[in-house]
């Protein structure tokens, strides 16, 4: 078996000059946070929110939530400060917007090392843009530091000229390449945010179609997004109780020789059984997260 999963359902943008926000973060339950830089941040701000941000990272007061700092991007005038602070601050990870190629990545890379960011200090990827989608694979390989991609479907959708509308039929060949390369190259995948805070029917079914297509989370941008996104990216009780029969059956099956079994009338081989352990270690770490 792999390693034990860490559980990325949910990840909480906040906006990094949002005082309050930063504190409340302390008792909310999201697996991870992303204090940001970049586009909630207005630009006479930046300055400010780079000083809180990085304190409160560097805080240790998150408990057993990942806290990741979001810089502004490569080419912007704050990318250079946002980064060397951000790697002294040494954060769970530093999520970069807009990465466009395996050369950025590389980059970020040497400048961390540059900056001297502790190793457990991993490069979170966003991938937003047209460009970024047909080099998903590339991005995602091109360095080891770089564990997780981040969809950035606001700027997706605007770059494309696309609409949102439900079901995100526009989006959706974006969304296929980008988890096409995160699972190609081993990497975590986490889906875009839904902007309409309010309409908590048309969230659920986001995040229920997210976890459809094999993303291992969503990025949120309000609390009230924890609850649903947490429950639907988490295995259910019924995924748990089968992923046990599954295991069971296939090993009973193993001990008299045979390589394939039935539960429940449907084929079981080997590799439904590794699904069965990847999904029971997710339930277990969830459980162990508390
Ligand atoms: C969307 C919001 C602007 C809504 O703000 P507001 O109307 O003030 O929310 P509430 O009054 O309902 O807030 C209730 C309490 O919850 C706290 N709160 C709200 N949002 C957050 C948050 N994100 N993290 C932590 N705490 C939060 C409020 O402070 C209230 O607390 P209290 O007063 O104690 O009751 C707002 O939610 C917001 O700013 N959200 C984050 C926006 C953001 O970060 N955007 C950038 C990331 S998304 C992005 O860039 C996408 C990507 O790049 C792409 O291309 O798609
Ligand atoms: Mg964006």
């Amino acid at each position: 078996m792999g390693q034990t999963p860490r559980p990325r359902r949910s990840v909480l943008y906040m906006p990094g000059a949002n005082e309050r926000a930063l504190e409340k973060a302390k008792t909310l339950d999201a697996d991870a946070l992303i204090l940001d830089l970049e586009d909630a941040v207005a630009p006479d701000a930046k300055d400010e929110a780079r000083e809180r941000v990085c304190a409160a990272a560097a805080s240790g007061e998150y408990g057993a939530r990942e806290v990741t700092i979001r810089v502004n991007g490569l080419d912007t005038d704050w990318h250079e400060a946002d980064l060397r602070e951000a790697a002294k601050a040494g954060p769970d990870a530093i999520v970069v917007p807009k990465v466009n190629s395996r050369e950025q990545v590389t980059t970020i890379e040497r400048a961390l090392e540059f900056n001297g960011a502790p190793d457990h200090t991993k490069i979170w990827a966003m991938v937003e843009t047209p460009i970024a989608m047909l080099r998903a694979a590339d991005i995602a390989a091109a360095s080891d530091r770089l564990t997780v991609l981040v969809m950035g479907t606001n700027d997706l959708a605007k770059e494309l000229h696309a609409e949102f509308v439900p079901g995100r039929a526009p989006l959706l060949g974006g969304l296929s390449l980008a988890l096409l390369a995160a699972r190609a190259t081993g990497k975590v995948i986490l889906d875009g945010v839904y902007n309409d805070v309010k309409d908590a029917e048309g969230f659920e079914a986001e995040c229920r179609q997210g976890r459809q297509m094999g993303f291992d989370g969503k990025t949120l941008i309000h609390p009230a997004q924890l609850e649903p996104c947490n429950r639907i990216f988490a295995p259910s009780e019924e995924e748990v109780a089968h992923s046990r029969r599954v295991i069971e059956a296939f090993d009973a099956a193993q001990a008299e020789g045979k390589g394939v079994v039935t539960v429940d009338g449907r084929m079981i081989e080997n590799l439904h059984v590794d699904n069965a352990r990847r999904i029971l270690a997710l339930a277990e770490a969830i459980e162990a997260r508390g």
